[in-house]
């Protein structure tokens, strides 16, 4: 049965409840939103994987963003990190995901120029966590993405996306996928957020609870 969509506060309010009630911690939720996006790339897109890059955000959306960098990596795909924003931001997970990535010596770089080799394009900059207009180097970095020929699978939501309503925040990127966590989300389904979106794949066995407390 499809499940009603959710908003942001719904999703962080569930996680909370998923990693400090039921005590799954977040790396592990992460990992399993990781898998779930690597399984999407390499089952619905084997014709894109020439050339895989990965824009990071520095909050968890990022450190999501890095997980999916390092297993597709380990599957044997050509990745390359395009980070974007202030590392100094990075959450705790992504920390965690930015060291692994470094011990497996995955190219890392802050030159928007990588895209143009881009075959496939994970958007992993804002999910949930988005809270104001998009401007500066993250505007910058979503046209270029839009801009690119590459394909596009963009992680929880298309960055620049409202979660709760499915306006743009100034600009946003254009996903030819979505893969978004245990519940699908409001602004997934209305206006430009669907618009947006592309194709959505709920990946709903995180171990996520909606639970009312
Ligand atoms: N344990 C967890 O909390 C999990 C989180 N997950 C991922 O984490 C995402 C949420 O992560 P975060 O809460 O870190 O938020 P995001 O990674 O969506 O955003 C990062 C941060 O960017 C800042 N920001 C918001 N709007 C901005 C703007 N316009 N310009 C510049 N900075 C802006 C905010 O401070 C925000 O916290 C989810 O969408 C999902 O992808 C998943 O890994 C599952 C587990
Ligand atoms: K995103």
């Amino acid at each position: 049965m499809e499940k009603t969509p959710i908003t942001a506060e719904q999703m962080r309010h569930f996680d909370s409840y998923t990693i400090n009630k039921i005590g799954i911690p977040s790396l592990v939720l992460m990992e399993r939103a990781a898998l779930a996006v690597r399984d999407e790339v390499l089952n619905a897109f084997p014709l894109y994987l020439d050339h895989v890059v990965v824009v990071a955000g520095s909050g968890n959306n990022g450190g999501d963003g890095l997980d999916v960098a390092r297993l597709l990596h380990i599957a044997g795909v050509k990745v390359t990190i395009l980070n974007v924003g202030n590392p100094d931001h990075a959450s705790a997970e992504h920390q965690t995901q930015e060291k692994i990535c470094q011990y497996y010596q995955i190219p890392e770089t802050t030159d928007l120029g990588i895209l143009k080799q881009a075959s496939l394009i994970i958007d992993a900059m804002f999910g949930i966590g988005i809270d104001r207009p998009v401007t500066g180097a993250y505007a910058d970095a979503i046209d270029a993405i839009n801009h690119s020929k590459a394909l596009v699978v963009a992680i929880d939501m298309p960055s620049g996306i409202n979660t709760d309503t499915g306006e743009v925040m100034g600009t946003a990127v254009k996903a030819d996928a979505t893969v978004t966590f245990a519940f699908n989300k409001v602004g997934l389904t209305k206006g430009d957020g669907a618009k947006h979106a592309g194709r959505i794949v709920i990946a709903d066995d995180m171990g996520t609870y909606a639970v009312d407390d």
